[in-house]
């Protein structure tokens, strides 16, 4: 049965980078796997359009997918209006219930050269940060700011660390077994309950072995040791931060792709970075974000692991034959990237 993709372009370079990874997927998935994909207007473009970051239309047309494509959000255009761009994508997780990020990093053999961090320091490096979606300071009640004191409230439930923890481990029972949590339990509430329940639901799940770290520490050894990282699991702030860190790892932020489960509807896939409007507009983002969104997306959300293997590796074979987009110091312009990629593909 055709599946049906919703595509959210957003703002800054999301058109750019949703346009070459959607080439790129009808491309490599003709006579393979049929969809259709249908667009809809959400974050700044869907303020300019309707007044409001997240249209009822927008929000039911996800909720009736079978998965989602989401490019990026926000600018500065958008900074100090009622409803923000970003409100709109907190919203939106929230009301698709996007509890889990799962956010991979996987080294390159090709990628030591482009990384800032010296080789040895991040070969061999591939692990998932799981981070917890739709909890802690983003959503906590109350929140506010005036011009004298600003309030922002950090709370979990333990229904809601139980889950996210859990799925951590069923996680790392499919990779090498081992799992970091990282918290601030020196310090922070949250942290105690958080790491008290690592510890319990850890009983259920015996062959894997279990660290914890906090999270300033965790900054550091991401990288000193990337490599012996396997499965991190942590909460919504700390895991915003750290993937960002992570990206420098294999050298960029527009390497780096995602998947948000929801509890029980449509998976969105998203690269990690933002709408970099330092570069919207210029045919110089890096899509390889977007594209291993798309592949995460066939593989979680389609089960079409080949059609994945296939894009992914054509990705980053053409990535070590050309260089790749400016920011990993190639020389190519985001169309001709997807250009070079398709030609592997057909
Ligand atoms: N999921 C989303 O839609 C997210 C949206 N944002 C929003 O994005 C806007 C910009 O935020 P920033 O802090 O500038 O973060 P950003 O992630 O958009 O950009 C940070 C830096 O990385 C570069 N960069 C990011 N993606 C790239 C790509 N694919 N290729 C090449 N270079 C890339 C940018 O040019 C910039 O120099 C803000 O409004 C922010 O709230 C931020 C993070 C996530
Ligand atoms: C824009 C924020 C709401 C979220 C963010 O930075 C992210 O999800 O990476
Ligand atoms: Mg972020």
């Amino acid at each position: 049965m055709t599946k049906r993709i919703v595509a959210l372009a957003g703002d800054g370079i999301g058109p750019e980078i949703m346009t070459s990874a959607l080439e790129i997927l009808a491309v490599a998935s003709k006579g393979k796997f049929a969809y259709e994909v249908v667009s809809f207007p959400f974050g700044g473009a869907a303020i300019e359009q309707v007044g409001i970051p997240l249209p009822q239309e927008t929000l039911m047309a996800c909720q009736q997918a079978d998965a989602i494509l989401l490019g990026a959000i926000g600018g500065p255009r958008w900074e100090g209006v009622k409803e923000t761009p970003e409100s709109g994508l907190l919203a939106l997780r929230q009301a698709l219930k996007l509890y889990a990020n799962l956010r991979p990093t996987k080294m390159q053999t090709f990628l030591e050269e482009k990384s800032p961090l010296k080789a040895d320091k991040v070969r061999g490096t591939d692990f998932v940060i799981v981070r917890e979606l739709i909890g802690g300071l983003y959503f906590g009640q109350p929140k506010y700011y005036d011009s004298d004191e600003a309030i922002d409230t950090m709370n979990y439930t333990r229904k809601q660390i139980e889950q996210i923890v859990r799925l951590a481990f069923e996680l790392a029972l499919t990779r090498r077994q081992k799992l970091t949590s990282v918290d601030k339990a020196n310090v922070l509430a949250n942290s105690k309950l958080w790491r008290q329940i690592v510890q319990e639901v850890s009983e259920e799940y015996p062959s894997v072995e279990v660290e914890h770290i906090y999270v300033d520490a965790a900054a550091m050894k991401l990288m000193m040791a990337a490599p012996t990282f396997d499965v991190i699991v942590t909460e919504n702030l700390f895991g915003d931060i750290l993937s960002d860190q992570a990206s420098v790892i294999t050298g960029s932020l527009g390497l780096l792709a995602s998947a948000s489960l929801s509890i029980d509807g449509p998976a969105l896939y998203e690269p990690i970075h933002g709408s970099a409007p330092d570069i919207a507009g210029l045919n110089i983002a890096n899509p390889v974000s977007m594209i291993l969104s798309v592949c995460m997306m066939l593989r979680q959300s389609f089960q079409q692991i080949a059609l994945a293997d296939q894009i992914e590796t054509a990705t980053y074979e053409t990535i070590a034959a050309t260089g790749g987009t400016r920011d990993l110091g190639g020389q190519l312009m985001t169309s001709e990237f997807k250009q070079e990629l398709i030609k592997r593909l057909e």
